[in-house]
Order: structure tokens, then sequence, then C-alpha cells
């Protein structure tokens, strides 16, 4: 069974060819901030990251036709189950609508759709960024109407805690995890018994900073600068998802860039990078309260995983709860194969996305 992967992310498009488990293609297309620069919104993107992944396959010697399915990463839909979800009018309509919100993975299931349109073949997403499975407590805030989202790494989260679980030699469904996803933005979530009772919202506001997200704010500090005429609305959700964290701080979201201005003795870098990891201990020590103290392990991912400097000082702050296992970066172009074969082999049933 030969399966097109697509993961459209804020700075790529990630292309991958599967015949059932091996890899025939996998790449990644980057997109400097010139390229994009011109496009005022996510879906006005459209037709230049499709060119980008049918450059690809035709470089490659692919074909449309070749493939049995499409699977992109899904993207800023309404709270939904984890699964695998064929894509459908209802989804389309509110990603092209962006009802809730803007993200390049919003492109994900529009391109996988469309190209299978081509050919006839399904088009499938596997746990969108909207995955929601809190428990009622952590949905609170403090201000009646405001209610606390899950927005987070659900793709690479759930793929690495069922990693770990069957490194610890258990179940996903048998163990309790603290799992961090440490990319551009970060989430950090407990799971609790294959279950994701609680996690920040790594996109609008909640948790740690992270290279480009501001994370949680002083909130009065926060409506001074929003009523200040200094920022429009689109220019302040700009500030604070994209602009925010390093970027804030030190101008770039490149962790490899602060850690060689650190190493030279920029000082100020070396606050910021350590005030970013103190953030993250802190809220791995929320999420221990969260699972009453029952940690299996603390589990780091993503790409500012493979840093050394960051992964020691979080361990420092956080090896008193349960041990600390690293996977660094991410897999999420495995988990996309690995959700729509699950569907395709019939041992998971696909779900259905319904407007609301
Ligand atoms: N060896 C390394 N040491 C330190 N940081 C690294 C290393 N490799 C990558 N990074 C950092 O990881 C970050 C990117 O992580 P990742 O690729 O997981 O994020 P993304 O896919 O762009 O965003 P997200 O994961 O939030 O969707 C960048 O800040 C990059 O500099
Ligand atoms: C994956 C959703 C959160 C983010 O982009 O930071």
């Amino acid at each position: 069974m030969k399966v097109l992967v697509i993961n459209p992310g804020s700075t790529s498009t990630k292309v991958a060819v599967f015949e059932d488990e091996s890899s025939l293609l996998e790449k990644t297309i980057r997109h400097s901030s010139d390229e994009l620069k011109d496009f005022k919104s996510i879906i006005e993107q459209y037709d230049f990251r499709v060119n980008v992944v049918e450059k690809e396959l035709n470089a490659s010697g692919f074909n449309l036709k070749d493939f049995d399915a499409f699977v992109g990463r899904g993207g800023l839909l309404h709270p939904i189950e984890s699964g695998t979800y064929r894509v459908n009018e209802d989804m389309l309509q509110d990603l092209k609508e962006c009802r809730y919100g803007e993200h390049a993975s919003n492109l994900g299931a529009i391109i996988a759709y469309n190209l299978a349109q081509k050919v006839g073949k399904p088009a499938y997403i596997v746990d969108p960024v909207v995955v929601d499975e809190m428990e009622p407590l952590a949905r609170y805030s403090g201000l009646k109407g405001i209610e606390r989202k899950s927005i987070w790494h659900a793709l690479n989260q759930k793929a690495v805690a069922r990693r770990a679980a069957k490194d610890l030699g258990k179940r996903y469904e048998d163990v309790n995890l603290i799992v961090v996803h440490l990319g551009g933005g970060i989430s950090v979530a407990a799971h609790k018994k294959g279950k994701t009772i609680d996690v920040n919202n790594a996109l609008n506001g909640d948790g740690p900073f992270a290279p480009e997200r501001a994370g949680g704010l002083p909130t009065i500090s926060l409506v001074d600068l929003c009523m200040s005429g200094k920022y429009t609305y689109e220019e302040m959700k700009k500030l604070l998802a994209g602009k925010g964290g390093l970027v804030s701080h030190l101008g770039t979201n490149n962790a490899i860039e602060v850690e060689e201005r650190i190493n030279k003795g920029d000082e100020y870098a070396k606050l910021v990078y350590e005030a970013m990891a103190y953030q993250i201990a802190k809220t791995i020590g929320e999420m221990a309260t969260v699972l009453y103290g029952e940690v299996d392990a603390i589990v780091l991912t993503g790409g500012i995983a493979r840093s050394q400097m960051l992964v020691d000082w979080i361990k420092e702050r956080v090896s008193f709860i349960a041990k600390v296992l690293i996977y660094p970066g991410e897999d999420e172009m495995r988990a996309l194969l690995e959700g729509a074969l699950r569907v395709l082999k019939g041992e998971e049933k696909e779900k259905f996305y319904e407007r609301i």
C-alpha cells in the first residue's frame, strides 16, 4: 500500500512517500521568511505549497496515480478525540474559513484532499492539533466565558508517548507520562493511562514561553499593550504566536543560534534560554500534581530535545519527580502514515468530522 504524507509547517513543507512501513522518500522543503512574506494568510499559500509537493513528487519520479491514500497533518478544527479522520466537506469548510484560527497545518487536509480527489482515493488527517481529552477540572480559567483549550503537538506527543511506554515495557494505556514537545511551540501534557487529561495551550498564551510563542503573560500588562494603540488585532496575535518567546527577547527562533551566542559569552541570551528551561520545568511540576505524583516517566521530544544544555537544566529541576527519557526530534511523518495504515488495514475505524 503506497501512501503520500504531507506536513505543512510554519517554515517548511515536509513530503514523504511510504510503501507500507518502508520509506521511499522523505523531504523537507524549507521556506524562507522572504518566500512567505507576501502571503497575507496561511490559506493564500495553498497554490505555492501544492506546487512544492507536486514538484517534489515529479522530481522523485512519483505519480499521483501510484498512491492508495493521502494523509495530511490536521489543523485548527473544533475540539475532537484522538484518531484518524477522513477528510470531508465539513472539515474543509472549517479549515478554509479558518473558523478556529490560522495554523500552517490547516493546509495539510486541504492539500491531501485535493490531490486525492484527482485520482479518486481517500484522504485523512491524524491526531490534529486540537485533539481534546482534557478532564473537566482542567478546562476552567478564572474568568467565566474563557475556557482553557487543548491546542498542542498531539501527533508527535501521542506517537512518542506510545514509544516511551513500549520502552518501559508497558502499554500506553497502562502508564502515566508527562510528555514535553520542545519545538517552535512547546506543549507539556499529562498523559494518564492513554488519555491526555491536561496540556497547556501551546499556541495561545498558556504554559512556558517557547522559541516563537510568548506563553502565559501577566494579564493586565497584556491588556494595557492591546489597548496602547501600538498594535492592530492581527499584529497582536502575531506578536504572541510567531514573534514571542526567544524571537521577542533575542530576535531568533533558532535555539542552535542562541546556544552559539551563549558559548561566546552572551549573558542575556543565557538568562533568557535558562528562563525558558525554568518555565518548562515549572509546567512539568504542575502536570505532576495533575497526576497526583504518580508519574512513570517524563518524556522530552521535539527539535530542542537535541540540546544538552536545555535538557540538563530541565533535568536538574524535575528528576526528583520521575526518570527523564529523551526522544529528540519528531517522527510526525511516520505517525501520520501509521494512523492512515491502521484505518486502511481495518485495525481501526476511520472517524468523521462534523461542523458544529
Ligand atoms: N541540535 C540542536 N540543539 C539545539 N536546538 C536544536 C537542535 N536541533 C534543532 N534545534 C531547535 O529546535 C527548534 C525546532 O524544533 P522543531 O523542528 O521540533 O520545531 P518545528 O517543527 O519548527 O515547530 P513545532 O514543533 O512547534 O511544530 C529550533 O529552535 C531549532 O533551532
Ligand atoms: C501544535 C500547535 C501549537 C503550536 O503551533 O505551537
